[in-house]
């Protein structure tokens, strides 16, 4: 989907200079937040510790999911020749990983946005979670923003053992990549990368193990004012950008 002028406008007042398309980074993962619970698909509960997985635990993960969509001329769409991944809904997982007390708004901030914001100044709201199995892939494509009010991707991947599945960046003739199976192959850490929305990305076929992901949707802390007319009870409500 094309931003509309909304999104453009909002990016313009928040962010920082176009070149800046993305950014990356890695937090350690400490073992008081890197469970997960989640539904199976016969409604019973599944079980995973990110520090601690094996093959079999990241397959029932995966069993537990649905097919990828994505969207195309503003309708979600079943295509494997395009988008070969599974996903869980928010409401059929709970993790224990927050982003809010993870660093990593802060680096997002300080990269992508004007000097004058702080981490406090942007939401992230938790959107899919996704398995990348062996086989998987996502073609080139731009994220269509969940609304005006949100700008940018956000993308955790947690430590889990793959090869293959790096994120492509394009835009004109440059190209970048986040590889996220080398940034957690050592170390009990989550990888992480943030974009705008309409920066074309790929995600190449994982070739072998686990890729497991969660997405997000991030834009400004949007501040609420309303008026009520006295005389008919109309409300009227306000948005602003909060401002620092
Ligand atoms: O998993 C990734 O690195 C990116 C996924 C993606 O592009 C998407 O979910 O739209
Ligand atoms: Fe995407």
């Amino acid at each position: 989907m094309a931003p509309t002028a909304g999104f453009e406008a909002l990016r313009k007042a928040f962010c920082l200079i176009e070149d800046h398309v993305y950014c990356s980074g890695v937090v350690p993962l400490e073992g008081n937040c890197s469970s997960l619970i989640y539904r199976t698909k016969n409604s019973s509960s599944g079980f995973i510790d990110f520090l601690n997985t094996d093959d079999n635990q990241l397959a029932a993960l995966s069993d537990a999911c649905e097919p990828a969509s994505f969207g195309r001329d503003h309708e979600d769409v079943l295509d494997e020749e395009y988008r070969k991944a599974g996903k869980m809904d928010s409401s059929n997982f709970s993790a224990q990983f927050s982003i809010y007390t993870s660093g990593i708004l802060d680096t997002v901030v300080s990269s992508l946005l004007k000097e004058n914001h702080q981490a406090n100044d942007i939401r992230a709201e938790l959107y899919k979670l996704n398995v990348y199995g062996p086989g998987s892939f996502f073609k080139p494509h731009v994220d269509t923003p969940r609304s005006d009010a949100m700008f940018g991707s956000l993308v955790i991947v947690f430590p889990t053992k793959h090869e293959g599945g790096s994120l492509k960046f394009r835009q004109g003739d440059q190209q970048w990549s986040f590889d996220s199976s080398d940034l957690v192959a050592s170390e009990p850490r989550v990888a992480f990368t943030a974009f705008f929305s309409d920066v074309e990305h790929e995600v190449l076929p994982v070739t072998s193990g686990y890729r497991v992901t969660l997405t997000y949707s991030y834009g400004p802390v949007l501040e609420t004012t309303f008026l009520k007319c006295l005389y008919c009870g109309y409300t009227m409500y306000f948005f602003a950008v909060k401002s620092s």
